[in-house]
């Protein structure tokens, strides 16, 4: 059968998005893992499957693949898509609406001036929500990497994140480091990997190693959670601006047990279908 899709990216973060709502298939890990290689297939960082909702009060379902074909629990710059995408495909005409997703629902803002908002709910911090194996929960971490100490700060926007402070963003370790964070035995479920560099107390520049995706133009989730790290450190102020390669999003936390929110842009490139 053919499935029709939408290629689209937040900030270079890029995605396949598909929807099941108004097509049927029953994808599998294969697919996104088939689908997302940049020379045989699509290629993308993530593929964003847009379902009905299970539960009434919720507009939709939101299942994200990342190209490795693991299915994780969100995506910040997908979700910004998929709020553009429902809107623009007619799948509704509200411009807020909930979102179920692995790690529970949250709700997006398509604003008039074309930016999106997400309410991407509360981090978690507790080490077994994260999963990240310590014995108590603190601000940071020493992890030892093949010998060497590392200073991190763990997170979880209902998926989970390591955050490391670095002095210079263009020669961080992003892909000496993050594969190694990434696969270290204390993050049980593997691990996305943040380099943050603090640029003054509400200005700071990001690079992320993701899970399953290696380093991407952007992280959503990954810049929500290198603000709660900035923040609870003292390092930054809410609201502040995060700059990743592919561009600025906009960060607000107003501290533990508040929702953070993410603010940016969403983008479609091209129409396509694709043999299932
Ligand atoms: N690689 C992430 C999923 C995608 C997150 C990212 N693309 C975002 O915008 O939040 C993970 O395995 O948890």
């Amino acid at each position: 059968m053919l499935l029709r899709f939408t290629k689209m990216h937040g900030l270079g973060n890029d995605f396949m998005v598909l929807d099941l709502v108004s097509q049927h298939a029953h994808i599998l890990p294969k697919h996104a893992k088939q689908w997302g290689d940049r020379h045989t297939g699509i290629g993308f960082d993530q593929l964003l499957i847009v379902e009905a909702p299970s539960n009434p009060e919720v507009d939709f379902r939101y299942r994200i693949f990342n190209a490795d074909g693991s299915e994780v629990e969100q995506c910040g710059n997908g979700a910004r898509c998929f709020a553009r995408f429902v809107l623009d495909k007619r799948l509704t005409a509200k411009r807020q609406i909930r979102v179920e997703t692995k790690s529970g629902v949250i709700e997006l803002d398509i604003r008039s001036d074309g930016q999106i908002s997400v309410n991407m709910g509360a981090p978690r911090l507790v080490p077994a929500d994260i999963p990240f194996q310590a014995p108590e929960q603190a601000a940071s971490y020493a992890l030892d990497v093949d010998g060497k100490t590392v200073e991190i700060a763990a997170v979880s926007m209902g998926n989970p994140h390591a955050v490391l402070r670095v002095n210079d963003i263009n020669n961080a370790p992003v892909h000496e480091l993050g594969p190694k964070i990434e696969h270290h035995p204390r993050f049980p479920a593997r691990v996305n990997v943040g380099f943050l560099q603090v640029i003054d107390r509400t200005r700071a520049q990001l690079r992320v190693w993701e899970r399953g995706a290696g380093e991407t133009q952007a992280c959503g989730t990954g810049a929500c959670a290198a603000a709660v790290a900035a923040i609870s450190q003292g390092w930054m102020d809410s609201p502040l601006l995060i700059d990743l390669p592919g561009g600025r999003l906009s960060i607000e936390w107003a501290g533990p047990g508040h929702p953070v929110m993410m603010t940016g842009p969403a983008s479609r490139v091209y129409e396509g279908q694709v043999r299932l």
